[in-house]
């Protein structure tokens, strides 16, 4: 058996990843809990956003009208009438008048303007009278926050599927949104295969190596709002992967293998998509590295199998396994690429697309781009160097310094951008 599978494209293996991934669920959980997840339902206000009309400083509330002729020749006096220490909801004011207000208090009906209170002096007539004293005319409006003026009432504030951050959460607080309705945390179980690998605590034999992928894999999870259920490594024995495979099958929303999934005689999880069964979603992909990723839909749950070469298991993981956790957690699973000039050098095309692990930066306003050394599906430094995958479009000819590229930023990406 030659074990020959058909490649498909990048672009048709992710539409069929999608087409199979769906959210998985929604729960109501406590809103610091909610924190990655995405919202399941649109946030909306049914109040105006701000409910009243709101001082930006502490000051007078006035008519700006009434200001209309104030100068230092001409100061213009309007009497203090009185609120409550933090503003005036139930005051009112009429021509002539004033009241004292605080930052973020509600302005008193009949005002139109704040006046910083570093603008005005008092002076008290013998009646006892207090009085403000305005030098300057000012801007009907100015320091007043409208009623509604960021929202009106029944607006969408946050649109389903938008993932929660502290902006989000500071919104959901304030329409009093103690338990949102979030997308559930697509649970994955991570299988990692082969004799050849130890755990992280042995000392490998010849040719051996210790089991990098799995903490690689379990953050990568992490970085894609997912959670790992459990994990297990399987030696080359069909039985015990099988029997592990179908268990995490029935634990996961989604299982990732690492490793043996190739044509070689020890692939034992290559044998499960050596064959073109109902549910294979494709065995081969035309892209450098990652090209011996694979997909299979088993008792109605999906599992990946990426390469065990941890260049080309990280590759597969941003290309493949992150759309499918995004998509299970309510996002739209679509992979954003945005452009970068090369930097240096050139880079050898391949026949097919190549996605190099890279290092982006800003230089003088630009996104700049240079491939990581040693990029081959082996490599291992470059993963750790890299905050972007470049996209080297296939070619009969190199990439060089100057050209544009696609490159899809790396989570965290910003903190190697401004190195
Ligand atoms: N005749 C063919 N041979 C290969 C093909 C092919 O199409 N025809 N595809 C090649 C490609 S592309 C890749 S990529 C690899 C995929 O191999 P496997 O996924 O089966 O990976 P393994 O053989 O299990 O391991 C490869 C390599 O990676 C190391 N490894 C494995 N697991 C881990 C781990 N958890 N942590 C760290 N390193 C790991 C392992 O020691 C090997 O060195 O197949 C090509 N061959
Ligand atoms: O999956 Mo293999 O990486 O193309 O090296």
């Amino acid at each position: 058996m030659s074990g020959r599978r058909d490649a498909i494209s990048l672009e048709e293996a992710q539409r069929r990843i999608l087409a199979w991934a769906k959210p998985i669920g929604a729960d109501e959980v406590p809103l610091l809990q909610a924190q990655g997840l995405r919202l399941a339902e649109a946030a909306r206000t049914e109040s105006p956003m701000p409910a009243f009309a709101r001082a930006g400083m502490d000051g007078y509330a006035v008519w700006a009208a009434d200001l209309a002729t104030a100068s230092p020749q001409s100061p213009v006096l309007l009497k203090i009438v009185e609120g409550d220490a933090r503003g005036a909801l139930y005051y009112s004011i009429r021509s002539g008048e004033a009241m004292r207000v605080g930052t973020g208090g509600p302005l008193p009906e009949g005002a139109d303007t704040v006046v910083m209170q570093e603008a005005v002096s008092i002076k008290q007539d013998e009646d006892g009278t207090r009085r403000a004293v305005f030098l300057r005319s000012e801007t009907a409006g100015r320091h007043v926050t409208a009623r509604g003026a960021e929202a009106a009432a029944g607006s969408v504030l946050i649109a389903a599927g938008t993932r929660i951050g502290p902006g989000q959460a500071a919104l959901l607080a304030s329409l009093g949104a103690a338990r949102p309705c979030v997308y559930r945390k697509p649970r994955i179980v991570v299988v990692t295969a082969g004799d050849d690998v130890v755990p992280v605590e042995s000392e490998p034999g010849i040719g051996q190596v210790r089991n990098g992928n799995l903490p690689m894999l379990r953050m990568l999870i992490e970085s894609a709002a997912g959670e790992t259920a459990w994990d297990a490594h399987v030696p080359d024995e069909p039985d015990q992967a099988q029997q592990t495979l179908l268990r995490g099958l029935a634990d996961a929303d989604l299982v990732i293998v690492s490793g043996g999934i190739s044509v070689g005689d020890t692939d034992i999880m290559g044998r499960l998509f050596g064959g073109a069964g109902p549910g294979l979603l494709f065995s081969k992909l035309a892209i450098r590295p990652g090209s011996a990723s694979s997909a299979i839909v088993l008792d109605g749950k999906l599992l990946i199998g990426l390469s065990g070469n941890p260049g080309a298991c990280f590759a597969g993981f941003e290309l493949l396994a992150r759309p499918a956790i995004e998509r299970l957690g309510g996002g739209s699973g679509e992979l954003k690429w945005c452009q970068a000039r090369l930097a240096e050098g050139s880079v050898k095309s391949n026949a097919n697309p190549r996605f190099l692990r890279g290092v982006v930066w800003i230089e003088g306003g630009m996104l700049m781009a240079r491939p990581c050394a040693e990029n081959s599906s082996s490599g291992l430094i470059s993963i750790g160097e890299a905050n972007a995958l470049l996209a080297i479009p296939p070619s009969a000819e190199e990439t060089r310094a100057g050209a544009t590229i696609d490159v899809r930023l790396l989570p965290g990406w910003q903190d190697r951008a401004w190195q």
